[in-house]
């Protein structure tokens, strides 16, 4: 598991290093400069002409400092103070003064600097202390970096980018190396600020663990060690040991949704795999996957107490239950969710239409019409305890009322209000899906492109259901899954490509994953 943090947390460990444990802070910057360099050192050579742009911050100092180390060794560099001189930061005109003293070249005007002269950039404008939107000459500047040819390394930062949330404030530098400090920044995981990273580099520049612990952060991610997490699998075992899933899902013709449900549900270890749906799904079911149990309801006799005992009696022998995958919106498949949440004591996984289908009920209320609050407080206690929800932005915005827009531009605002008095367990899915419930955050780093394809999000609810089946915590299950769904996903799209893959090469590449072979 590792940390993550945003600006102002990241100051705080900053602070905590230098006044509670006295370490200079020249003595970082120096740490910092050297590991960038380093960094540098495996790309670049003395033929290079590297060009380092510096703000008047401590990234600017950093950047001072990088520079005046690559001299030292013997690579041709010159210096742009892009940064007001004035407004120079202590540490960062006590580095200014050594480069004058060692008669570097430092240009201190866009107009004097020529791009073309250099084939490596060095971005040291901002980092962690970018406050507000980038602009003016420091914008000009930026532009003249994004089109320059050769390498850009970024100092702690990629300028322009909000380590809060990845957003670029303004204009960005599009680096091809982020060379970052101590702990990894949300800002960094989270999209666009990811893309502009390039390859992230976290080094190590003295701070101390009584430092980094003195900080508390609701964010984490996982990485490969953590697979450990997966529920244990007893040697004295039979399908009851590893549980039971209910899948209600697929309408008429929309039985795909809930064969890949299913079979992710098996291949990632469920004991026994029920699937409730239209009788008109059986025959191809029963063809793609003998292994699943089928009940079929009938949607024109669903106030026959024959129909009601068939969903109570499937939803009462269920450890957890996915609804929603291919279930369509129409009143009957309301109806039948109706009856599933009425029955059900054990978490539920809502997905796609089930999700739909709430919205579609919250329209019909005039005091609930951009009332996301109230919306969010009818689910929660309408839903049992341990109900992971799993909204894609466009479901999450029907679900919330609210511009689909505002919903992607401020997803971690988006996750505290949907958490905000609740039990429920919400998994906002985007390129990094954030895992919500209470106070903590799991940003997902796993994961391609190749997968906004049909039926990756099917395959989701299939893998969070069997983990669930086989004992874990929803909460784990949904970080857990959202994780292990991603590598599956980078399985495939090395198996196959980022085009050609397909939700079930996704359910494939769950054997590499957690057969521990990747
Ligand atoms: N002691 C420390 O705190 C350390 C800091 N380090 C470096 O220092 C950086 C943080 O330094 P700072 O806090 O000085 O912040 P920055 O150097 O990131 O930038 C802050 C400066 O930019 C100005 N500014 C902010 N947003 C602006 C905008 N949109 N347009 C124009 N000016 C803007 C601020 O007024 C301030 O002068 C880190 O990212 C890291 O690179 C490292 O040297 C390690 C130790
Ligand atoms: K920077």
């Amino acid at each position: 598991m590792k940390k993550l943090v945003n600006s102002k947390q990241m100051k705080a460990i900053d602070a905590y290093a230098i006044h509670t444990i006295g370490i200079p802070p020249l003595v970082l910057m120096e740490n910092a400069a050297y590991s960038v360099v380093s960094c540098m050192e495996k790309s670049i050579s003395k033929e290079d002409i590297i060009l380092v742009v510096c703000g008047s911050g401590n990234n600017g100092g950093d950047g001072l400092a990088a520079a005046r180390i690559l001299l030292n060794r013997g690579y041709q560099v010159d210096v742009f103070l892009a940064g007001n001189p004035a407004h120079l930061s202590e540490e960062t005109a006590t580095q200014l003064k050594i480069l004058e003293n060692l008669e570097m070249v430092i240009w201190n005007h866009l107009e004097e600097v020529n791009f073309a002269n250099y084939t490596i950039l060095v971005d040291a404008l901002f980092g962690i202390g970018l406050e507000r939107d980038i602009e003016d000459e420091q914008a000009a500047v930026i532009a003249e970096m994004n089109t320059h040819e050769g390498i850009i390394f970024a100092v702690d930062m990629p300028s322009g980018i909000s380590a809060d949330d990845g957003k670029v404030k303004g204009t960005a530098v599009r680096a091809d190396y982020t060379v970052t400090f101590g702990e990894e920044k949300v800002g960094q995981i989270l999209f666009p600020g990811s893309e502009y990273c390039g390859t992230l580099v976290v080094t190590d520049i003295g701070f101390p663990p009584s430092a980094v612990d003195s900080v508390a952060s609701e964010f984490y991610r996982y990485e490969k060690m953590d697979l450990a997490r997966l529920p244990w699998r007893r040697a004295y075992s039979n399908k009851g040991t590893f549980g039971r899933v209910l899948i209600v899902a697929g309408a008429k013709n929309m039985s795909g949704a809930a064969y890949l449900s299913a079979l992710a549900a098996y291949r990632t270890g469920a004991g026994l795999v029920e699937i409730m749906t239209v009788e008109s799904n059986r025959l191809i079911l029963q063809g793609q996957l003998p292994e699943a149990i089928l009940t079929t309801i009938n949607p024109d006799l669903l106030d026959t107490t024959e129909e009601k005992e068939k969903i109570k009696q499937a939803v009462g022998r269920s450890d957890v239950i996915v609804m929603g995958p291919g279930l369509g919106v129409s009143d009957k498949a309301k109806k039948v969710l109706d009856f599933v949440t009425l029955y059900a004591q054990v978490p539920l996984i809502v997905d796609a239409d089930a999700i739909n289908i709430a919205a579609r009920y919250f329209n019909t209320f005039p005091l609930m019409r951009g009332n996301t609050c109230l919306r969010l407080n009818e689910l929660n206690n309408s839903l049992p305890k341990g109900t992971i929800l799993t909204p894609h932005l466009l479901e999450l915005a029907r679900l919330m009322d609210q511009p689909a827009s505002d919903i992607q531009d401020n997803l971690l605002k988006t996750a505290d209000s949907c958490t905000k008095d609740t039990d429920l367990v919400y998994v906002l899915k985007d390129a990094r899906s954030v895992v919500a419930y209470e106070d903590e955050r799991y940003l997902n780093y796993s994961g391609n492109n190749g997968m906004a394809t049909a039926g990756t999000g099917d395959v989701l609810t299939g893998i969070l259901a069997a983990l669930i089946a086989q004992g874990m915590d929803s909460f784990e299950a949904a970080k857990l899954g959202v994780y292990i769904h991603g590598l599956a996903g980078d399985v495939a799209a090395a198996k196959k490509n980022r085009y050609s893959m397909i939700a079930s090469d996704v359910v494939n590449g769950l054997e590499d994953v957690l057969g521990g072979m990747i």
